[in-house]
């Protein structure tokens, strides 16, 4: 990052006040009156309601749209184990764009926990106090199980967004790149740099939208996850194949897709030169991908590039994601994020991209003009569309499941922050 870029960035936090976000009051609290009801007295009327009837904390209280952004800290964007307090920009900054993106209040809270179970422990305790939970950075394995135990103990939507919101939007991107060169996720092979959270979610998605899992090579530290390997916990073995394949080359070589999901500069544009014509390359890391744009244009003219940053075309990351995902979901009062789901949120991002741009995206840009393409694979952060698209197909995909507790409501599909 440029010195000017990091100035700026610290100046952004601090100034005019420290952080990216506040509370705000719902209500007048001006006049006796208005204390009266908002406080003592007026207060009892709805605790004795939830009291009587938890559903009630949906009509009474802000529950029903607020979402808790809670992390350990231990895998910060690809920044590693910094703990839980270094991780609250990335918190705040979440909630930031809960807000901006899909008008969902929502709080971040970093736990200090000495084990996976004292963090669920924490969670579980808490969790009633929100609609939905979106777990944030936490380092595989642990994650695995910390969100399955969550899942099961909470009746309301936990969501670990670098598993999943990652997998939605790389799902929406992989299927929109792979038609622009013309070949099928069913044929495709795939290179996958990194085992953790958010490289497993990815890969089991990319399964289940027709990538065969016999094409995905998955890399850790050690190289390919093939089956002599005795290291494995059981989630990495889950990817395990029967392949001569060793290295990060191995698996590049003549591979259709590279998923970076793992760490800052890790591949060389020497070693892309090895991928099958018209590669994919999606170099998620944050905040410094595993080869940067630059370097693959250099190195493979005829690749389609994206990273996980706002100031690259394609920016495949999970802001697409997770903001109208939990839209969607509070809005049915849904009890899980299921995989339907899921892939509806893909199939709707996905779709979104081959619309025409709106006049609003390009300024937002700079741009002149921008259609659906080796530039343009996926929807823009701005895309005010997102929000009504994005939320629609995840309210319907739960209901057609049965997760959801409220039918569609009236206002659906959303179509500006207003109409919420
Ligand atoms: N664009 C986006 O939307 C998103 C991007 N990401 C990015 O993905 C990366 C991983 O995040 P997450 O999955 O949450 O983290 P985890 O800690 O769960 O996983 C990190 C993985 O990266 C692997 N890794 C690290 N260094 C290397 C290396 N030198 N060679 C091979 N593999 C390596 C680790 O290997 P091992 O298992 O051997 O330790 C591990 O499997 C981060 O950079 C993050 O910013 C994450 C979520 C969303
Ligand atoms: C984008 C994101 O969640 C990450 O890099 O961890
Ligand atoms: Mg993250």
């Amino acid at each position: 990052m440029s010195e000017d870029l990091k100035q700026a960035a610290l100046d952004y936090h601090q100034f005019p006040k420290p952080g990216k976000i506040s509370v705000e009051l719902t209500k007048p609290a001006q006049t006796s009156r208005d204390l009266s009801l908002a406080y003592s007295p007026g207060v009892a009327e709805p605790v004795k309601e939830i009291a009587a009837d938890p559903e009630n904390a949906y009509k009474y209280t802000a529950k029903g749209n607020l979402v808790a952004v809670i992390s350990d800290g231990t895998a910060i964007l690809g920044l590693g184990n910094l703990g839980p307090l270094a991780s609250k920009p990335v918190m705040e900054g979440k909630s930031l764009l809960f807000k901006r993106f899909a008008g969902v209040d929502s709080i971040d809270i970093e736990v200090e926990s000495e084990s996976p179970q004292a963090f669920i422990d924490t969670v579980r305790r808490i969790a009633n106090t929100f609609g939905g939970i979106n777990l944030e950075d936490i380092k595989a394995p642990e994650c695995f199980e910390i969100e399955r135990t969550l899942i099961e103990q909470c009746d309301i939507p936990v969501f670990h967004d670098d598993q999943h919101g990652t997998a939605i939007v790389t799902v929406a991107g992989a299927l929109n790149a792979l038609e622009i060169v013309g070949k099928k996720i069913e044929d495709a092979k795939m290179c996958v740099l990194g085992a953790g959270a958010a490289a497993i979610s990815c890969s089991k998605l990319l399964i289940l939208a027709g990538m065969k899992p016999e094409n995905i090579f998955m890399c850790d530290r050690n190289g390919v996850i093939h089956s002599g390997r005795t290291d494995l916990n059981q989630y990495k073995q889950a990817f395990a194949v029967d392949t001569d394949k060793r290295t990060v080359d191995d698996a590049l070589t003549d591979a259709d897709i590279f998923l970076g999901l793992s760490g800052p500069n890790m591949v060389t544009g020497e070693q892309i030169k090895a991928m099958a014509e018209n590669p994919v390359i999606f170099a998620c890391a944050n905040p410094v991908p595993e080869i940067m744009p630059e370097i693959v244009a250099e190195a493979r003219p005829d690749a389609i590039m994206a990273t996980g940053r706002s100031d690259y075309p394609n920016q495949v990351n999970n802001v697409l994601g997770f903001p109208f995902i939990f839209r969607g979901a509070l809005d049915v009062r849904a009890t899980a994020i299921n995989e339907e789901m899921k892939l509806a949120a893909a199939k709707a991002l996905a779709g979104l991209a081959k619309e025409p741009v709106t006049q609003e995206v390009l300024d937002a840009y700079g741009l002149d003009s921008l259609e659906f393409g080796r530039e343009y694979i996926i929807p823009k952060a701005v895309d005010t569309r997102l929000l009504g698209t994005v939320s629609t197909a995840v309210a319907q995909a739960a209901i057609d499941t049965g997760v959801a507790r409220q039918p569609l409501p009236a206002n659906y599909p959303l179509k500006s922050l207003a109409d919420i």
